[in-house]
């Protein structure tokens, strides 16, 4: 399998240049040159099973089987169920995937516990030393610092926007205690974190001192191992007699989960439709409802993890709505990243509404939804679970999937602000509080994250 750069059209990297590089070299982000087709027993397979031929397909012969086994292994081991991510039903037409069961109670254990042993793999063959950076609204930090703590090759570099995390996704990533961590709270928001992490990528001496990647999902094996969950989910429904395909409601901030309930369809998967549910956050649903891509000041939100603004994903997206024109991509994403807004042509916007839709839901809204899931299923659910389910009943698809992207124990404050009960405890996350926490304070500029580095 050959990856090529949204800006640049040649498929010039194999999986692991796609998962040591982070970000093509010219800035863009790889994709697949095709999308392959999960076989039969696939689709109807196990979390296991799927995974093993989903990243298969995705690392070809760049990885050996025996890898991508020790890697679904690992994944495996870290969740406390069987069925890895449930399915319940929590009315006729509604549904919850749970994806938090995983050891820092939050879908990205999915994807990152399988990135970070092939990361291991690959360095281990290369000989080569990484250093990786992620940035972070509050669970991707966490789960990388958990799937990369003490790992001998690679040195993690963790940018949280200060105050706007939970305290329990901040402790989760400061009381690391591994050498090989550092966390920074960055004075600024997410996208402050997530430029840095870019301008970092491109940074010519950094380059020069060795290898540079980031486990955001801008990585494509970050990206990939969210596909699985979305074959799963639609094999359980066969299961339980629903045969249409489901809509799937995605909480979203960075838009790599959505992105990959778009590929999982691509690969064969029984996906009926793709909604992102955003919070006050909606530049994407501005971009889609208007033309106008705009990005705007992060407003803090209860569902933290979503207070994103420029959804690194959205641009995989605009390539394939663009019929895989690498030219249009890069005059979309250059005019953003140098004006801080772009108006997309009726073409690509007819286009990219056929792909997706966006629902953006206040906060009123989520604590509203919050109490109204309790009071009709007895479940506690997390503010960004409480987004998609808000944006689920909006719409009226039959079957309706959303996804529950996090465990409420990770949000106590704001649980116990909308429902009045705190929320179940999550036994991953016992002993955090009262243990040292890590962290150096920065200015949100490349220079100060420099010094510190
Ligand atoms: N919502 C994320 C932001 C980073 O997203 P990712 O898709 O790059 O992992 C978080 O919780 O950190």
């Amino acid at each position: 399998m050959r990856y090529l750069s949204t800006r640049d059209g040649r498929p010039e990297a194999d999986f692991t240049d796609a998962l040591l590089n982070g970000l093509a070299p010219d800035g863009g982000l790889y994709v697949p040159e095709t999308w392959p087709a999960l076989s039969a027993e696939a689709l109807s397979g196990d979390y296991g099973r799927v995974a093993r031929e989903v990243m298969g397909a995705f690392a070809g012969d760049a990885l050996s089987a025996a890898a991508i086994d020790r890697a679904v292994s690992r994944l495996l081991s870290g969740f406390d169920t069987p069925e890895v991510t449930p399915l319940l039903r929590l009315s006729d037409r509604l549904f919850l995937l749970e994806l938090h069961h995983g050891p820092t109670a939050a879908f990205k254990d999915l994807a990152m516990q399988v990135a970070a042993s092939l990361t291991e793999a690959a360095l281990e063959r290369s000989g080569e030393r990484l250093t990786l950076f992620v940035a972070t609204s509050g669970d991707t930090g966490a789960a990388a610092v958990r799937a990369f703590e003490g790992m001998n090759r690679v040195r993690l570099v963790v940018l949280h926007p200060l105050d706007r995390v939970s305290p329990i996704q901040r402790r989760q990533m400061t009381t690391a205690t591994a050498d090989n961590v550092l966390n920074l709270a960055v004075e600024g928001d997410f996208d402050d974190c997530q430029r840095l992490v870019k301008q970092l990528l491109a940074h010519e001496s950094l380059k020069a001192d060795g290898r540079i990647s980031s486990v955001n999902s801008i990585n494509w094996a970050r990206l990939a191992g969210q596909v699985p969950y979305y074959v799963v989910a639609a094999e359980a429904l066969r299961r339980r007699g629903v045969e249409a395909p489901a809509t799937y409601v995605v909480p979203t901030g960075n838009f790599g989960d959505a992105f990959a309930g778009w590929v999982a369809a691509r690969m064969g998967a029984a996906v009926g439709g793709l909604i992102a549910a955003v919070n006050r956050n909606d530049a994407l649903a501005r971009a889609l409802q208007t033309g106008v891509y705009a990005r705007a000041a992060a407003n803090p939100t209860m569902s933290v993890s979503m207070d994103v603004q420029a959804p690194s994903n959205f641009e995989r997206l605009v390539f394939e709505a663009a019929g895989r024109d690498p030219e249009r991509t890069r005059a979309v994403f250059e005019t953003f990243t140098r004006d801080g807004s772009v108006t997309l042509d009726d073409d690509l916007l007819r286009r990219l509404r056929d792909e997706v839709s966006a629902v953006s839901v206040g906060e009123a809204e989520t604590a509203q939804e919050m109490r109204r899931t309790l009071a009709e299923t007895d479940l506690i659910v997390c503010p960004h679970t409480a987004v998609a389910l808000a944006a689920a009943r909006r719409v009226e698809a039959v079957p309706v999937v959303a996804l529950a992207t996090a465990h409420p124990a990770k949000f106590p404050e704001a649980v116990k602000e909308s429902v009045h009960r705190e929320p179940p405890p999550a036994w991953v996350l016992e002993g955090l509080i009262g243990r040292p926490e890590r962290f150096t304070r920065v200015k949100p500029e490349l220079e100060a994250v420099l010094a510190v580095l």
